[in-house]
């Protein structure tokens, strides 16, 4: 018997991500310069560290939030595990932060153990997505590397709130849902701020 189930993720993949792709430059930094004021308004606490990244594949640009969250907070971004190569490490990132590429062409923060930060030490994770649906379920780039990651979130005392940021145009009514795959508390896009439960 035919398993659809990856094929239908994997079309899904595709479109969204032609989707993206396909927003104007204009249209990408409007995008960004709305979810910098979204995440700005949901940020209730003072000196909260922020895990972001940095944008890739016509992903939402998170550079006027990084800076909005670095002007009283701190903020890291994911680094691709040294040892396993499928889980991420956050690491802090200013302007000074020695930054190399990794295996994907993404630029991230050089390994620093001094600047490792833990799951339990940030407030939000702005998690990058494909696709979202109302229901805080999310598509990611097929490398399982946030799940994976988030795999026991809900082990922790303190559990940052995860926080999918993507364009309005990556949401769809229903996404086929995996075991593995970890729920979404809050989802933000330029025009929209869904809670989830
Ligand atoms: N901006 C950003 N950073 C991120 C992620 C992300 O989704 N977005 N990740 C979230 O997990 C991790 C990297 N995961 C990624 C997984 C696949 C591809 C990608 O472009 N895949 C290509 C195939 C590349 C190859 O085969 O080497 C593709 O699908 O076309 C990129 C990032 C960590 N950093
Ligand atoms: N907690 C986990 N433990 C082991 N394997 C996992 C776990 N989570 C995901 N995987 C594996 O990772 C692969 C990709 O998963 P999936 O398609 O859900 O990735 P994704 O959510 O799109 O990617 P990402 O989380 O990097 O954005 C799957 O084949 C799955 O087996």
């Amino acid at each position: 018997m035919t398993n659809t189930k990856p094929l239908t993720r994997r079309a899904l993949r595709q479109s969204l991500r032609a989707q993206r792709n396909a927003l104007s430059p204009g249209q990408q930094s409007e995008a960004a310069r709305l979810l910098s004021e979204q995440i700005q308004s949901i940020m209730t606490q003072p000196n909260s560290t922020v895990a972001g990244y940095l944008a890739n594949d016509g992903e939402i640009d998170l550079t006027p939030t990084i800076k909005g969250c670095q002007q009283n907070g701190v903020v890291t971004l994911p680094v691709l595990h040294p040892f396993t190569g499928k889980h991420l490490l956050f690491q802090t990132f200013t302007e000074q932060t020695e930054m190399t590429l990794n295996r994907f062409g993404i630029s991230e923060p050089a390994l620093n153990s001094t600047a490792i930060r833990l799951l339990s030490q940030h407030h939000l994770l702005l998690m990058p997505l494909v696709g979202f649906d109302a229901q805080g379920n999310r598509l990611g780039m097929g490398g399982g590397f946030y799940d994976r990651t988030l795999a026991n979130i809900n082990a922790l005392k303190n559990r940052p709130t995860l926080v999918g940021v993507a364009h309005d145009c990556q949401q769809v009514d229903e996404l086929p849902v995996e075991p593995w795959d970890v729920p979404l508390d809050l989802i933000v896009t330029p025009t929209q701020i869904i809670s989830t439960r």
